[in-house]
């Protein structure tokens, strides 16, 4: 493909990521994969180049553009290499006098209040930096000493101890040390929820929102004779979780559960965990660098959902913990209303449980947790609190 060409391709796949925005549909990656599988004739560079310049012109809106053009446009206005190609043969329409152009931004206006003073504007821009691959050596197959070397570009997590860094794009799905589960893949701050979890030994564990398991494989690397319940209500997401479990040599139980009966389903659990983990749904304000469309995705009425799901998701997993256990409540957000708002709306609510800084000197204390940043610690953006029981 010309440059020119591949130009005019991101200005289609952008206008495909537009619709399904809008249409609540596939994400950019997906939407990616899809429109080349239909060009086989695109060869592995331009399938590069294009998907760098879409995710480029994504990461450059804060608002959803409304055409691909006016994406596009935005980014040649400030690249004239760019403008060159419109009017090229296969490439874009030439230019024309006062068209739209998406305008630059990194948080959508309605969420500038929402998001946490912490956050100042001068470490807004690294919301939307690349993230590097960051692996979680899983303690069941080895040591983080032993498997570094196994890295040529690989260093150690600067705050979690499992971590080993690697550069963005770092294709890892066919290392030994990965086909035979000694690392998953999984962001410093997410490592950072499970050392939060401090899981024992002999503990009863819900990992309440598992998804695909994560999580659930983490603490099974920390505490292999725990005894792991992984939940989730999406079942394909769950249905993840026994090959990886397999691969890592991790043995966990699952269960599918349906709102709103979650707690009937559950009732052999109920007042029996040592420790429940609630990595809530949410805005996934904390993971515009790996997914900077989520900022056009979410709206005020999806947010207020959200909030409610993470209240219901806390109550249910008050109910679950024993006297004197402990919940862990996480959230990929640096929204105020989702973290700290949340976490003193649950303390303030029950009377007994108490706070607990869940990572000392790791991150920045927000309310009754803490805060991890993209500028400022590295890793995904997290809230992450701690409330412990009444014995
Ligand atoms: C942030 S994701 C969890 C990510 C996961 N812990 C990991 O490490 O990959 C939130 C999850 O909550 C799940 N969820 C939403 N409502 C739920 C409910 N009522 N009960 C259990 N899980 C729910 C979603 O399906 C989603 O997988």
């Amino acid at each position: 493909m010309t440059p020119a060409a591949r130009l005019q391709a991101a200005v289609e796949i952008l206008d495909e990521v537009i619709a399904s925005v809008r249409d609540n549909g596939a994400p950019a990656d997906a939407i990616v994969t899809r429109y080349f599988k239909a060009r086989r004739y695109a060869g592995s560079s331009d399938r590069r180049a294009v998907r760098e310049v879409v995710f480029r012109a994504i990461r450059r809106s804060a608002d959803c553009p409304s055409t691909g053009r006016s994406a596009i446009l935005g980014l040649a206005s400030e690249q004239p290499d760019l403008s060159a190609l419109f009017g090229q043969p296969r490439g874009p329409e030439p230019l024309k006098a006062e068209e739209a152009i998406a305008a630059a931004g990194v948080v959508p206006d309605w969420l500038r209040d929402e998001l946490s003073p912490l956050v100042t504007a001068e470490e807004q821009a690294a919301l939307l930096d690349r993230a590097p691959l960051d692996l979680r050596v899983n303690a069941l197959k080895g040591a983080r000493d032993a498997l570094l070397p196994e890295f040529v570009e690989g260093s150690a997590t600067p705050l979690s101890p499992w971590g080993i860094r690697l550069p963005a794009d770092t294709r890892i799905d066919d290392h030994p040390a990965f086909l035979g589960g000694a690392v998953e893949v999984q962001d410093e701050g997410s490592q950072l929820i499970a050392l939060a979890c401090a899981a024992r030994d002999g503990e009863r564990i819900v990992d309440l929102c598992a998804g695909a398991g994560g999580k659930s494989l983490a603490l099974a690397s920390a505490a292999p004779r725990a005894a792991i319940l992984a939940t989730d209500s999406n079942r394909a997401r769950l249905g993840q979780l026994a090959p990886r479990a397999a691969r890592a040599g991790a043995a966990i139980e699952t269960m599918l559960l349906n709102p709103p009966r979650e707690l009937d389903q559950m009732a052999d659990w109920r007042g029996a965990a040592d420790l429940v983990l609630v990595d809530a749904p949410c805005s996934g304000s904390g993971t515009w660098r790996r997914n900077p469309e989520g900022r056009w995705r979410l709206t005020p009425e999806r947010l207020s959902r959200l909030i409610e799901t993470q209240q219901r998701l806390l109550a249910i997993a008050a109910e679950l913990v024993r006297p004197g256990g402990r919940i862990v409540y996480a959230v990929c957000s640096l929204l105020g209303r989702e973290g700290p708002g949340q976490a003193d709306a649950f303390l303030s609510r029950r009377s007994g449980w108490v706070g607990h800084d869940p990572l000392q000197g790791i991150g920045r204390a927000d309310g009754p947790g803490r805060l991890l940043t993209p500028g400022h610690d590295g890793t995904d953006g997290f809230f992450i609190a701690r409330f412990d029981s009444p014995c």
